[in-house]
């Protein structure tokens, strides 16, 4: 028998940290005159530097654990060889060398793995190329292609992805790894649970009679150097709710094989029982926009480093039991572990030493303090069986408390084998021991139960953490169906810190950012119905912070007369109104298509963005338009309301630094910034009645800081808003303004 193993990634981080190690583990393990192997170590970088580095790499990092195992790593190291794979041509030369080396030597079997520990936006050309000319249909040749989460990024791109990967192979072809089903404890918390004939008080009381609820946690100390651009668009639900957590809760809810119903059926069936997460909290550590280097500033500040959710099972068995998943980086320990813990509702009468004391069962996965993974089982139960390969007889004495007990109170055991995930999961993989890994089936399912999160958290800005939380800003509590936040950070804000009512020269309002968006809200509702039914004209500006702005506005107009308020945009991109991009697609989906809100077609006027041949057609001259319009319907050409923002940059409605738009006398203009856009002009800004600049978000308090020190012939649009009757108020979030101050 023979197996190749081509590891496309090979001189990635990955590969280096764990990758080569696994492939040296499996190995020694099973080579044998009955059994060779060849790897091929693939990248796009040519042979020649590539191998000097593979060649450091495997030297240094592949470590020999047992003794006399030197040989074996100089065997090892003289079947890896580096083949250049940046084109077709070279797939398709790799194919056929794979091709001939199995005509030299005839084998039983051949097993070939590709792993792919590259970029996921390859994946599907990648494997497109690895079917075309390395995959063979013999019947004695077992293919199979390993892929890296992420899986997609979102229910559409997960379905795409799966879509893919399906026209080049089969299911029973595809393993996803999720490296967590490789870590020791989390790989026998099933067969903790298969032990039920011996452990049947346990496996009875796993319900909601009996569970008061699970918690399942990955807290890390590191932070997010070096990975700015996946963390900035994934953050950490999907970075670690989605996935690693999600398969860990599944281990431990869900029905065991029974009845013929097999394992990856049942996780499918549970998932389906999987609730949208009840409430969410996000944080975001202090240091994050520093080190991202201001990469795309705006996206950056929505990126939740930290979140806690609280989800819940909608099946017979587990209704009512709250789940609660965390995980953050830069916070205080590195630990991971699900827990369950027990209700205790007896009420004990005398001699009573576990008073108050609730019973759990730990799945300990890694670090925390404790020098091993091991699960923990209270004292209360009489006897407990753990499975074969964990040892009780392992002598740790811990001292310090542990999941609020002394260690001594807890029946323990640990692996007696604690096997790196991936070299578990890469014996897996060469073991086709298809249940370790990731079931194309549930992928999809498991998405939909984050949609509506992950659309939420791309519109609020994180609550923002010192590194290791040291205030214990996170700190939260269940609260019904809610998570709430202990500590309030506004009121701290308010009551220790300098509060200002003044940025430069003219009004501030600030607070945190929910309460400071309210408050903007407030105002224009009260402009509104001062103007009682005289015709009130609003323009809103685009980009992302007015949507929580628009979300409460619906909700406090929601049934109010509004037939004589009239909607304006200030700028707009020149894409189409389904676009993301597009401004006024926010508008209508956040505020105006709210079905309460009643205000006539008539008196909304978008920005004629999409003409006849093409988005801004110079042609159509849909700034004269949109100008025409202002001076038809709105008296003396002086809007009631204006809401601005602020770009890092200093813009402001999409008037860019030092551009010619800044001295134009006309009142709507065309500009260019990535895309075309409309945006309204100083002289018709400047006459409106009220003008507020919203800004939130750490993002913003390097171009506070600039404004404080610039005059306004600087160049900075913003400075040259000044209204020239009217007012003008900032609405200032803590976050950006707390570090202007400091
Ligand atoms: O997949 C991931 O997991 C790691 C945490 O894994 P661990 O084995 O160190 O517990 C996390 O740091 C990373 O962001 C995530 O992509």
């Amino acid at each position: 028998e023979h197996t190749d193993i081509i590891l496309l990634g090979s001189t990635g981080d990955l590969a280096q940290k764990y990758l080569w190690q696994g492939f040296f583990n499996l190995y020694e393990k099973h080579s044998s005159d009955h059994h060779t192997f060849t790897f091929y170590g693939c990248g796009r970088s040519p042979k020649h530097s590539a191998t000097e580095k593979l060649n450091k790499i495997l030297d240094k990092n592949v470590i020999c654990e047992k003794k006399n195992c030197v040989d074996q790593k100089k065997k090892f190291v003289s079947l890896v060889s580096y083949f250049q794979l940046a084109s077709e041509i070279d797939f398709k030369n790799l194919g056929q060398l794979l091709k001939n080396s199995r005509s030299v030597t005839k084998y039983e079997a051949i097993t070939v793995i590709f792993y792919l520990s590259i970029p996921p936006e390859f994946y599907t050309r990648t494997a497109e190329n690895i079917h075309k000319f390395c995959y063979s249909v013999e019947e004695n040749i077992n293919f199979r292609i390993v892929f890296e989460k992420p899986f997609g990024y979102d229910t559409n791109s997960a379905i795409q992805l799966q879509t893919n990967l399906e026209k080049y192979f089969k299911e029973d072809e595809i393993y996803r790894i999720d490296h967590y089903l490789g870590k020791s404890v989390v790989r026998e918390i099933l067969p903790f649970r298969f032990v039920r004939q011996l452990n049947p008080e346990i496996e009875k009381l796993l319900n909601n009679k009996h569970v008061e609820r699970i918690e399942v946690v990955l807290k890390e100390t590191v932070d997010c150097k070096g990975r700015f651009s996946y963390y900035n668009n994934n953050g950490v639900i999907r970075d670690v709710l989605q996935n690693h957590l999600m398969e860990v809760l599944l281990l431990v809810t869900m029905e065991l094989e029974e009845n013929g119903v097999k394992i990856p059926q049942q996780k499918q069936n549970l998932l389906k029982n999987i609730e949208t997460p009840l409430s969410v909290l996000i944080g975001q550590y202090e240091d994050y926009l520093d080190q991202s280097n201001d990469e795309a500033p705006d996206l950056a500040e929505f990126v939740p480093t930290f979140a806690a959710a609280l989800l819940s099972i909608e099946s017979p068995k587990w209704h009512g039991v709250p789940i609660i998943f965390v995980s953050g980086k830069s916070l205080n320990e590195r630990t991971s572990y699900a827990r369950v813990i027990f209700k205790n509702n007896i009420f004990c009468v005398s001699n009573c030493p576990n008073m108050n004391q609730n019973q759990q069962i730990i799945f300990h996965i890694g670090h925390g303090g404790l020098p091993s993974p091991m699960i923990l089982v209270s004292k209360y139960f009489k006897t407990v069986e753990f499975p074969q390969g964990f040892n009780t007889e392992h002598n740790l004495e811990i001292k310090k408390q542990i999941y609020g007990k002394d260690f001594s109170e807890f029946f323990s055991a640990v692996p007696i084998n604690d096997i790196d995930a991936y070299s578990s999961l890469i014996q897996d993989a060469f073991n086709g021991r298809k249940e370790s890994f990731i079931d194309g089936s549930h992928l999809v399912d498991s998405w939909k139960i984050w949609e509506d999160i992950l659309k939420y958290s791309t519109e609020r800005i994180p609550r923002i953490y010192e590194n290791g939380d040291e205030h214990n800003v996170l700190d939260f509590k269940i609260f019904g169906s809610s998570l709430e936040y202990v500590k309030n950070i506004e009121k701290e804000d308010a009551s220790d810190s300098f509060s200002p009512n003044s940025f430069l020269g003219r009004k501030l309002v600030t607070a945190e950012s929910e309460t400071l968006y309210k408050a903007l809200a407030t105002d224009i509702v009260s402009k509104i119905s001062q103007q009682n039914t005289q015709k009130f004209h609003i323009a809103f500006s685009g980009g992302k912070s007015p949507i929580r702005l628009f979300q409460i506005l619906a909700a406090l107009l929601s049934d109010v007369s509004l037939n004589h308020v009239h909607i304006w945009q200030v700028d707009e991109r020149c894409v189409s109104r389904e676009s993301e991009d597009s401004n006024f697609h926010h508008l209508l989906k956040n505020f105006l298509s709210n079905g309460h809100i009643s205000i006539p077609d008539d008196n909304i006027h978008p920005m004629p963005v999409s003409q006849i041949k093409r988005n801004c057609d110079l042609e159509s001259k849909g700034n004269t338009i949109y100008e025409q319009s202002i001076k038809n319907h709105i008296a003396n050409k002086q809007f009631d309301y204006i809401v601005l923002g602020l770009g890092a940059d200093g813009h402001t409605a999409s008037l860019f630094p030092n551009e010619p738009t800044l001295s134009l006398k006309s009142y709507v203009a065309m500009t260019w910034k990535s895309v075309f856009r409309m945006t309204l002009t100083l002289p018709v800004i400047n006459r409106a009645k009220q003008i507020s600049v919203l800004v939130t978000g750490k993002a913003k308090r390097k171009i506070l800081k600039t404004l404080e020190k610039s005059d306004p012939g600087s160049g900075l649009p913003i400075l040259r808003v000044n209204p020239t009757d009217g007012e003008m108020t900032w609405y200032i979030d803590s976050n950006a303004l707390s570090l202007t101050l400091n």
